[in-house]
This record gives structure tokens, sequence and C-alpha cells, in this order.
């Protein structure tokens, strides 16, 4: 990126989105790399604006991202709002768009019609095709947290946004020497998965930690002999379930919490079929089973609930790709290649 292209970050519109895809933090080592970045105004976002004009950033009203000259590339977590419906300029976001969701063609059809481009973020992947910037540890964190403080009768709703120290401080302050629980997270190597073990070890809880190697010939009573589940696999195609409906009339049953932080629940890649529907930072957990309970948290906006670390997170892997727009590196291409491929595809 030259110094006459600017970035623009846009403010998030949606309800309970404090995360940002760039800390004020990264936004000053792409001002000393030569990069103009522009900032919008956001009051619900978890960095102050003042931060961002300390970092050398300047400072613009919330949804004025319409009026950035033609050649800046506005960024976001999430499709910006109608403040302009046909979008003319290069967008970063997550379009969700490209995997046959309901909204995809409507998202691309505001490209088209403005002649504007979508880099997706969940297609800025590597040479081998796994994706270079994520939210997923923070995600298995507070999935894996929020089951623990569930479990032990401490889950205040409605959830509110917190800090990791904030939250460490209740995973401590409840836990028992020595432990009263057990845990397992499924798909434990991953990024969610690496996130939940950590969170279950500053809350005490001994865990037990499997990936595909573990579940291939799945040991279902090891699986139910814990107090808590965390599910944090990714699954490209259907497989057998983790849990079956017969799981939850067993009476031998130690597993009274489930959280699903893949929260495949409406897709038939759903690994836990015994829960259809997502829960919600209004009512986090819901009850699948009387006796013997079972209880799932299935939220699918977890990272937003520790927005500061979430952004610093995820900013972090984003930034030296954005240091890399202008040059074009082959991350950009690709993701402009996967937009150009489904726009043709739009008929
Ligand atoms: N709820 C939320 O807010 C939220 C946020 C971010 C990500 N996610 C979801 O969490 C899931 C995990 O994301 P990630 O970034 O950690 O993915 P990842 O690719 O980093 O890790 C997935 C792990 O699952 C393992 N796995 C795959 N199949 C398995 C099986 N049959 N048994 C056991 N392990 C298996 C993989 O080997 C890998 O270690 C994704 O579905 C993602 O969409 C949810």
């Amino acid at each position: 990126m030259t110094s006459t292209i600017g970035l623009w970050l846009r403010r998030e519109a949606s309800p309970h989105e404090e995360r940002t895809p760039l800390v004020p933090g990264d936004a000053a080592a792409l001002v000393g790399a030569g990069v103009e970045v522009v900032v919008e105004e956001a009051a619900q976002r978890a960095f102050a604006a003042e931060e961002y004009a300390a970092a050398g950033c300047r400072i613009v009203p919330a949804d004025s991202w319409p009026d950035a000259p033609p050649e800046a590339v506005v960024l976001g977590l999430k499709e910006p709002t109608r403040a302009a419906e046909a979008l003319a300029h290069r967008h970063i976001f997550f379009g969700h768009a490209y995997k046959g969701q309901v909204d995809g063609p409507r998202v691309l059809r505001r490209f088209t019609s403005g002649g504007g481009t979508l880099l997706d973020l969940e297609e800025l992947v590597d040479d081998a095709g796994r994706r270079v910037i994520a939210f997923g540890f923070w995600a298995g964190y507070v999935g894996a947290a929020l089951a623990v403080l569930h479990h032990r009768g401490e889950l205040a709703a409605p959830l509110r946004s917190t800090t990791r120290a904030e939250l460490d401080a209740r995973l401590r302050a409840t836990s028992s020497e020595p432990s009263a629980e057990r845990a397992v997270v499924l798909g434990a190597l991953g990024r969610s998965g690496r996130g939940a073990v950590e969170a279950l070890g500053v809350a005490g809880v001994p865990t037990t930690e499997w990936d595909i190697a573990e579940t291939a010939d799945l040991d279902r009573a090891a699986l139910l002999a814990h107090d808590i589940l965390v599910n944090a696999v990714f699954s490209a195609e259907p497989g057998p379930p983790f849990l079956a409906a017969p799981d939850l009339a067993d009476p031998g049953r130690a597993l009274a919490t489930v959280s699903d932080v893949t929260c495949d629940v409406t897709s038939e890649l759903n690994r836990l079929p015994v829960n259809d529907r997502i829960t919600t930072w209004d009512e986090p957990a819901r009850r699948l089973h009387a006796d013997p309970v079972l209880d799932v948290v299935a939220i699918d906006n977890l990272p937003s609930l520790l927005p500061r670390e979430a952004s610093t997170t995820f900013s972090a892997g984003l930034t030296p790709h954005l240091l890399t727009l202008a040059a074009d590196s082959p991350v950009w291409t690709r993701s402009r290649a996967r937009f150009a491929d489904a726009v043709t595809g739009l008929g």
C-alpha cells in the first residue's frame, strides 16, 4: 500500500459489536509504514477514537465511508450499513456470501451494482488453503468459561461484554480444590480448542483433550463421564454425532453442561444434533434434558464477549497482510479471485 491509498476503518453497527479488526497499536504501525488510516467515530467500539488519533489516524464521523476517496480500502467486520446501498469501494469484511447463505446474493449484488470488490476476511488463506486470521481462540476461551460458570450456577444473564481479567477472576473465585468437575474438549488442537483448554486451566478444571484421532472410534462412556463438554470441532463434512438422543436419558451420565462453540446447530454438519438452536446473551443456557440434567450453551458470537482481547489478536494477524495490500500479495489475489468467481455465479 502506498501512502496515497487510505485505509478507512468503519464503525460496526450491529448491537453488541464492540470489536474492531484494527486496534490503535497496529494502526500506528500502518501509519508508520506510510499508510493513511482514517477511523470512523464509533461509540460502541472497545477502543476510543482518541487512541486512534494518538496513533496518527484521522478521525471522521460514523458511517461516512461512502464519501471515502475511490482508491480507499474500507475495513470492517460485518456488512456495511445501508449508508450507501451500492458498494463502490474495495471492502474488507466477513461477507458470509459464498457458501450458499440465504443473504449471499443480496450482499454480492450491492457490489455488482456499485462496481466495488469484496475482499472477504474468511477467504484470506495461505498457500495450503488455511485461514490466516480467525477469532477462534477467544471463542473457545469464552465458550469454555461460560460452560464452567453455568455448571457452577454462577452464570448471570443477560451476558455483557467483559475483559479477560474480569472473566478469569470469576473463574478462579468459583473454583474448588480439588476440582469438582471434569471437562472434555473436542477439537482440542484447533484455535478454539486451545482457547477452551486454556480457560479450563484457569478455572482449575482437569481437562481431557480430544481431537480427530481420539474421536475416530468414540468412547461414548468415557465422553459421558465428564461433567462439561466443549465442542470446538471444525467439520467440513457431516459425521456421526458426538451426542445422540439415547445419551440424554442415560442415567449414568455425568455430563451436565455442553458448550457448543462450533455452533453448526441448523446445518447438516451438526455433530450435536440433540440441540438445534443457538442460545443468546439474554438466555445463554437452554435445558435439553431434565433428569439427569443436560444444559447447552450455543452462542454464535462468543468473541464479542471479550472485545478488546479478540480485536487485539485479530488485528495482530491482519496487520501484516494490510501492509501487503498495495503489493497485492497472494492472500489478496486469492480473495479477489474468490469474489470474481462468486459474482460470475450470480447469473
Ligand atoms: N461460536 C462462535 O462464536 C465461534 C467463533 C469462532 C469460530 N467458531 C467455530 O468454531 C469452530 C472451530 O473453529 P477453529 O477456528 O477452532 O477451527 P480449527 O480448524 O482451528 O480447529 C478445528 C479442530 O477440530 C478438529 N477436528 C475436526 N474434526 C474432528 C473430529 N471429528 N473430532 C475431533 N476433532 C476434530 C481439527 O483437527 C482441528 O484441530 C468452527 O466451526 C468455527 O466456525 C465459532
